[in-house]
């Protein structure tokens, strides 16, 4: 059953038990003291599992002739009733071995008398009793929605007791404090449910008492009680109560309530009149009893309070829990079908609505019309021009409850006209699958004749604003819609506290062609390849990120001039010593392994820039492969004589270039689907696959990929991109 039916059967139960919980648990938690307080005062024998009935009954009934009763209770005081030698009243508790008296039975406590009663009944008698009942009931459904709920969020009972990953106090502490007071919650929840069904008698407890026939019964042969074989062979420990002879009439008998059953004995002979064996619900509800209220163990009272607390706790912070779960929910001013901008949430504990509703109320501000909903609720919108997905991940790269359906959907409702996306996948690193649902939603999107992808998918680990804000600046720029700097969630990242000079750059013949240029940071700055550039080159808040190859000390950028791009012209209007200012971003996501295995580095384009730098910085024997794709050799040419250096000095182990416009006309795509078993085998391997070119190209590697995957792995691309196998830095 998925997660989120256990999860609502969880909180449904929650909601309509929390009240009398809550009620119960504070009584629970009082009523727990009740057997300490008893136990403090010591009349329990230190030898009480040693004394047989041989030991104490002819020694009491010759102290106390008039003796009627004996009673354990489950503080293990021993009871007399009776009258004592001179004819008084004997109510004591007495040491059994001597019958000394150590003290009487106080009255019972008024407050304890107050508590039971409402614990038990809620002061409404048989109505009352009856919700109590349920109450235990239900929090024993709950106890195992509970348990459901941990073993799928461990992934499995062997990783039960593992670390729980810190979302938040209320979360974190309700799982670990749930794990640990499991047990003894589970028990209560039980014998209380248990001793209601006996209450309202819908478990048979009855039994018969001994039947004695009094014709059967003998005088003779008579022996001592203290060598009556019944009693050496049973320990006080084994009993209730103990009622004695009336007289010493032949047909006055002892009758012995033990822990499981009933037997009279002859008084004269020793000899057993009769027994009966309790039935086993009666056992059970002796037991549960014991359970329930801790009588007769201390510590056993002490782990019931704890747990009784800890209800009280589980209820505090289930509710904090689903509270900032709905907190998140939107309130929409366009529909979906009038809006262009359509943001779509995968959230399962709410706080990616948080982000969702920052970018919507600035969408709105800045005049567009915007709607927010959740990823289930994905269908055709007739004005859309821009689609974000903002999904988490959840259990083993799972959907989020609320994102169930959306791949369905996204076959079934196609959209209409050409709708420019971008995924921003929200996860965290604690968790194997990292983002492993916004890479699927991303590849899958990126598989529709309509959606156009604007941006490479961004993730964002452990709701970084820092990481967020960057998707927010790369998206504002490449769709063009400004976002206004002013949320507190998306900070500006206009700094430019880089100053670079222009070591080198090579010239070309006109736009449509690539260009290299050098740079030089005149301060040490950490960088590395797949690092970025962010540039600024109208000196406005409009920036544009190159990505960087890292040749000794110098960033490398390897630029397509465009007729009037602003960034492209910008620097390739730049002449050796110029010097700019800029920003150089790191951006780990897009480095190179720390331990490579095999690393195949695919490129299409000018995407080849960072991956320069990587081979640059490679030692000799490196197991690194390059795929990359031109138009032509000629624009090839920028690049040949490095990378045949790269080759001998055995940087680079193998290279393979597509030309789309020259030969066999080929993609890269194509390169990588004659070589797809190296590719399946660098991915079992543990290896790594870099991506870095444009989107499209990146569209027809990854459904390739899928292909390869399924077909000779048999698991999806987002299982690789989730472990950072399969890295994509693409525009
Ligand atoms: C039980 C649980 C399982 C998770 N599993 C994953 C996972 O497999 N991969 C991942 O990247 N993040 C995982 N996360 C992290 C969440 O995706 C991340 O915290 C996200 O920001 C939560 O967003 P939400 O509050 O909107 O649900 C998990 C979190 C929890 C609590």
């Amino acid at each position: 059953m998925t997660i989120s039916i256990w999860r609502y059967s969880h909180l449904a139960l929650a909601v309509s038990s929390f009240l009398l919980l809550t009620l119960a648990s504070v009584t629970g938690v009082i009523l727990a003291f009740k057997p300490l307080i008893e136990k403090n005062r010591s009349y329990r024998p230190d030898d009480f599992n040693e004394i047989w009935l041989s030991e104490t009954l002819p020694v009491l009934r010759k102290k106390y002739p008039g003796i009627s009763e004996l009673s354990v209770d489950a503080n293990q005081f021993i009871l007399v009733k009776g009258s004592d030698a001179k004819g008084e009243k004997l109510l004591a508790y007495v040491y059994p071995r001597t019958g000394r008296i150590l003290g009487s039975p106080e009255n019972p406590s008024e407050f304890f008398d107050w508590v039971t009663a409402l614990h038990r009944s809620l002061f409404l008698h048989e109505a009352g009793r009856f919700f109590v009942g349920l109450t235990a009931f239900l929090l024993l459904l709950i106890t195992i929605s509970g348990t459901i709920l941990i073993l799928q969020r461990q992934r499995g009972l062997k990783r039960f007791f593992n670390t729980i990953v810190r979302e938040n106090f209320a979360q974190y502490y309700h799982v670990v404090l749930g794990r640990l007071s499991l047990v003894p919650i589970f028990i209560l929840a039980l014998s209380g449910t248990y001793l209601s069904l006996v209450r309202f008698e819908l478990v048979d407890t009855k039994h018969t008492s001994v039947n004695v026939d009094f014709d059967a019964i003998k005088s003779k042969p008579a022996a001592r009680d203290k060598d009556f074989a019944v009693f050496q062979n049973i320990k006080l420990s084994d009993v209730q109560s103990i009622e004695f002879p009336f007289s010493e009439d032949v047909e006055d008998y002892y009758t012995l309530k033990l822990n499981d059953r009933e037997i009279t004995v002859n008084q004269i002979t020793g000899e057993i009149l009769g027994e009966v064996k309790y039935p086993a619900a009666l056992r059970l509800t002796e037991l549960s009893l014991d359970l329930h209220t801790g009588r007769t163990n201390g510590y056993w009272a002490i782990l019931l309070a704890i747990a009784s607390g800890n209800i009280l706790f589980f209820i505090y912070s289930g509710f904090t829990i689903t509270f900032k779960r709905r907190q998140g929910r939107v309130k929409n001013r366009f529909t979906a079908a009038e809006s262009e901008f359509i943001i779509l949430v995968g959230s399962e504990n709410g706080s990616t609505f948080t982000y969702a509703n920052a970018i919507h109320q600035q969408l709105i501000s800045s005049g567009k019309s915007a709607y927010v909903t959740e990823l289930d609720n994905y269908a055709v919108f007739p004005k859309a021009s821009h689609l974000i997905v903002m999904t988490a991940t959840y259990g083993l790269g799972n959907p989020p409850t609320n994102a169930l359906k959306f791949e369905k959907n996204l076959k079934k409702y196609p959209q209409q006209q050409p709708v420019q996306f971008s995924v921003l996948g929200f996860g965290s690193h604690s968790y194997p699958d990292f983002c492993k649902f916004a890479y699927e939603i991303d590849n899958l999107l990126g598989q529709q004749s309509w959606a156009v992808p604007v941006l490479e998918i961004h993730t964002v680990n452990d709701k970084s604003p820092a990481e967020f804000s960057h998707w927010a600046d790369n998206w504002s720029q490449y769709a063009g819609v400004g976002l206004s700097v002013s949320s507190e969630l998306i900070t500006a990242r206009q700094e430019r506290p880089h100053t670079l000079t222009v070591a080198s750059k090579t010239s070309i013949s006109g736009p449509g062609e690539a260009f290299l240029i050098k740079l030089h940071p005149t301060t040490r700055i950490p960088f590395t390849s797949g690092d970025l550039l962010a540039i600024y080159p109208a000196d406005d808040h409009r920036e544009r990120l190159y990505s960087i190859g890292k040749i000794g000390n110098y960033v490398q950028l390897s630029v397509k001039l465009h007729e009037h791009g602003l960034g492209s012209t910008y620097l390739y209007g730049l002449k050796t010593g110029d010097e700019f200012q800029a920003r150089i971003d790191s951006n780990p996501h897009f480095h190179f392994p720390e331990k490579p295995k095999t690393v195949i580095l695919i490129s299409n384009g000018t995407g080849i820039a960072p991956f320069l730098g990587m081979i640059d910085q490679q030692v000799a024997d490196s197991d690194c492969h390059l795929y990359c794709g031109f138009r032509d050799a000629r624009s090839f040419g920028l690049y040949k004589s490095v990378l045949e250096r790269d080759l001998e000095n055995r940087k680079l182990k193998s290279l393979h270039i597509a030309y789309s416009r020259q030969g066999e006309k080929q993609y890269v795509k194509d390169l990588l689907a004659r070589d797809s078993e190296f590719l399946a085998q660098t991915l079992s391997d543990g290896g790594t696959l870099m991506l870095c070119g444009s989107l499209s190209m990146q569209n027809n590697v990854v459904s390739l990929l899928e292909e390869i995957c399924s077909k000779q792995l048999k698991k999806n691309v987002s299982y690789y991109q989730s472990r950072g196998q399969v890295l994509m830095d693409c525009y």
